[in-house]
């Protein structure tokens, strides 16, 4: 049998903070993506003619418009509606034909829409995901087999502790002041290489991170840097 999902994903990092999302169906798979979606700031709608209890509780997010209504094309195409200027849609309701509804206005329109019934519509699938403060860690299996993906997934969560957020925070901060200190783009690549060699993670682990940083700090301040 031929895997009809996506052969060639190709995975992006996106940026939804504030962006308008839709998800039509409120039972266990609209809540688990409503709920990554909330997750990434997002602002989400959701139109279904039932909810599950979790939704019905994410009705005091200030980020979440519940709509108790059967799904209708206008609520996606009617510019002047407050469904209108999604940027991304998913189809998440047991019904499969009202699903592929969803998939060809959202399609028609140039948006991005996930149908969780029918990964081979789908111009987006979500993997499952791994998160460390600035660290994403994402593992898909292309809509092969969503709980090998999850198991993956959890063994990478055991892999990589909490220390991973403070020690990315800490990357980020030295980043930015090489970045603005050091002009030499081959010397500051240098740096950037030799910060990964220094044991951070075990400093971190080891509850000495704070008062390492801080010397290291006034050292750098001292620096010539160039
Ligand atoms: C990763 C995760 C993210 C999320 O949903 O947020 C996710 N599925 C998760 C779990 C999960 N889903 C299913 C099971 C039951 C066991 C099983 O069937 O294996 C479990 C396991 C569980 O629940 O433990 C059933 C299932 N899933 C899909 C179908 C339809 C089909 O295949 O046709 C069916 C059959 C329905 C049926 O037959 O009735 C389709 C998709 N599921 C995807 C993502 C996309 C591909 C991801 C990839 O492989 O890369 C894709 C293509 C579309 C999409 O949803 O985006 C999330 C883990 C979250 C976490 O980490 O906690
Ligand atoms: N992608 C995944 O990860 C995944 C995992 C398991 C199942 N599935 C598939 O996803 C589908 C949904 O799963 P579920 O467990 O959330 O189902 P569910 O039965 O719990 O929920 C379906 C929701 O859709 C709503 N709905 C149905 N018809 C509607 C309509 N015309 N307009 C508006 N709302 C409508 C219902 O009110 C209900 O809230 C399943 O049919 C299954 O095939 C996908």
């Amino acid at each position: 049998m031929e895997l009809t999902t996506m052969n060639h994903p190709y995975p992006i990092m996106m940026n939804l903070s504030g962006r308008r999302c839709l998800v039509v169906g409120g039972g266990a798979v609209a809540e688990r993506k409503v709920k990554s979606l909330l997750q990434a700031g997002a602002r989400v709608t959701i139109v279904s003619t039932e909810f599950t209890e979790g939704i019905i509780e994410m009705e005091n997010h200030a980020e979440v418009v519940l709509y108790r209504q059967t799904f209708h094309p206008s609520i996606m195409i009617d510019e002047s509606s407050d469904f209108a200027s999604y940027i991304l849609v998913v189809a998440a309701t047991n019904d499969a034909k009202v699903n592929a509804h969803v998939h060809e206005i959202a399609s028609r329109q140039g948006q991005l829409v996930n149908v969780v019934d029918q990964p081979q519509l789908s111009s987006f699938i979500v993997p499952s995901v791994v998160r460390r403060g600035k660290l994403v860690i994402a593992v898909s299996t292309g809509g092969a087999s969503p709980s090998a993906a999850r198991k993956i997934a959890q063994e990478l969560d055991n892999a990589y502790g909490e220390e991973y957020e403070t020690y990315l925070d800490f990357l980020s901060d030295l980043r930015l002041l090489i970045q603005s200190r050091v002009a030499d783009k081959q010397a500051r690549q240098r740096v950037f290489k030799e910060m990964l060699e220094w044991d951070v993670l075990a400093k971190i682990r080891g509850g000495t991170f704070e008062s390492w940083k801080e010397k290291l700090y006034i050292t750098l301040e001292k620096e010539p840097w160039m």
